[in-house]
């Protein structure tokens, strides 16, 4: 038993971090990248947005090596958003190596970060966000750290927006959860620590927010619902630690870190383990669902074009049934092991054409 905790202990700690597009998630990345690095602590670093132009950090592994986003918004005939909906998806029926890739890591670093897609909800509310938080939950201690744009934050409406977003995360993750304001050398984050801690302030703060009352100088609707939320997120409050960085100059990481490790200690002694070995053993089965439906759409989708395209129509015909690449091979590349070797998850060699293409990297 005492070996065993041991062994636990040696796992490194997952750093799954999301936030509204802008609030400095990428920044935020690198900081903590490079705060650990200098402190001989390097992360183990998953870029999970197909859609970035470039990061600042050099990941471990890099959604973008697998599959090409350009290409599956043109093959899909999708827009942006569905275009990184999809591409995750994809990602995600290869999951299972890339766990493999960071269970062979996890007695080296103590760290793992995964950045997602700047459009929050594709992540958070996707099939597959849930598939990779949770096997990511199911293997290792894993917290979530929400990026919250602190100045954009000042009105007490945009604060109760994003505080209720956040408690709808929490719910649906139910993982250890840290607000990080981040931006704190533009604007202090004193105003949200009051405001959660006490709803008095946030009330009294909502009262002379202009537009809260009528012409009768009645509270607006608004105003008054936003009064009840603060007394029911005041117990959501209690569930979370909050704290203030700079991702920019540096400040609060080492406070933030240490918010992080006391996350283990929750995260090992509450109750998430029973329930995240159940979706565990859920995990294999939605991987399977999750594929089927990706190929079932691909299938689908290149009919269409098929019929719409008539050069498409030379080069994308139908297969033989049992020919589709079921994610059996072993796509997923750990840059830190080898070099890129221009591989990717060929969505034409899945229909049998185009063997040998190796689409260009997204600039
Ligand atoms: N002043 C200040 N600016 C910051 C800080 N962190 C990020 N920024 C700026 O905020 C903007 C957005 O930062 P990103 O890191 O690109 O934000 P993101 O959430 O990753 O954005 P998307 O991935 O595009 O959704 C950039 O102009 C950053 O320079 C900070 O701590 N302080």
């Amino acid at each position: 038993m005492a070996a065993e905790e041991e062994k636990d202990k040696k796992k490194p700690i997952v750093i799954i971090t999301i936030g509204m597009a802008g609030a400095g998630k990428s920044t935020f990345v690198n900081r903590i990248n490079s705060y650990l690095g200098s402190r001989n602590k390097s992360p183990y670093v998953l870029n999970l947005d197909p859609a970035v132009a470039t990061t600042a950090f050099e990941p471990n592994i890099d959604i973008r090596d697998t599959i090409n986003y350009h290409e599956v918004m043109r093959q899909y005939n999708l827009g942006p958003n569905g275009g990184i909906l999809t591409a995750l998806n994809l990602f995600t029926t290869k999951f299972d190596q890339v766990l493999g890739l960071v269970e062979k890591r996890a007695d080296t670093v103590d760290y793992v970060i995964l950045d997602t897609p700047g459009q929050i909800e594709i992540f958070t509310w996707s099939a597959s966000g849930a598939i990779i938080t949770d096997a990511m939950a199911s293997s290792f201690p894993t917290v979530v750290a929400y990026i919250i744009d602190t100045p954009r934050t000042k009105a007490p409406a945009t604060f109760m927006s994003n505080m209720l977003y956040a408690c709808s995360i929490l719910y649906k993750t139910k993982l250890p959860f840290i607000l990080v304001f981040n931006k704190t050398d533009v604007q202090s984050h004193d105003f949200a620590v009051e405001w959660m801690q006490d709803f008095e302030a946030f009330q009294t703060a909502l009262a002379s927010h202009r537009d809260t009352s009528d012409e009768d100088g009645e509270p607006t609707y608004m105003n008054s619902l936003m009064n009840s939320m603060s007394l029911v997120l005041d117990e959501f409050y209690k569930n979370l630690k909050a704290v203030g960085v700079s991702s920019m100059t540096g400040d609060g990481i080492k406070e933030f870190f240490e918010v992080v490790d006391a996350s283990r200690e929750e995260y090992e002694s509450r109750e998430y383990l029973p329930e995240l070995e159940r979706a565990r053993a859920a995990r294999d089965k939605s991987l399977q669902d999750i594929m089927g439906e990706s190929m079932a759409r691909l299938t689908r989708d290149l009919a269409i074009d098929k019929q719409r395209n008539p050069v498409l129509n030379e080069t994308w015909e139908e297969e033989e049934e049992g020919d589709v690449d079921e994610g059996g091979e072993d796509n997923i590349i750990d840059r830190s092991e080898s070099p890129w070797p221009g591989e990717y998850i060929d969505l034409t060699r899945q229909k049998g054409h185009r063997d040998n293409t190796n689409w260009p990297r997204p600039a």
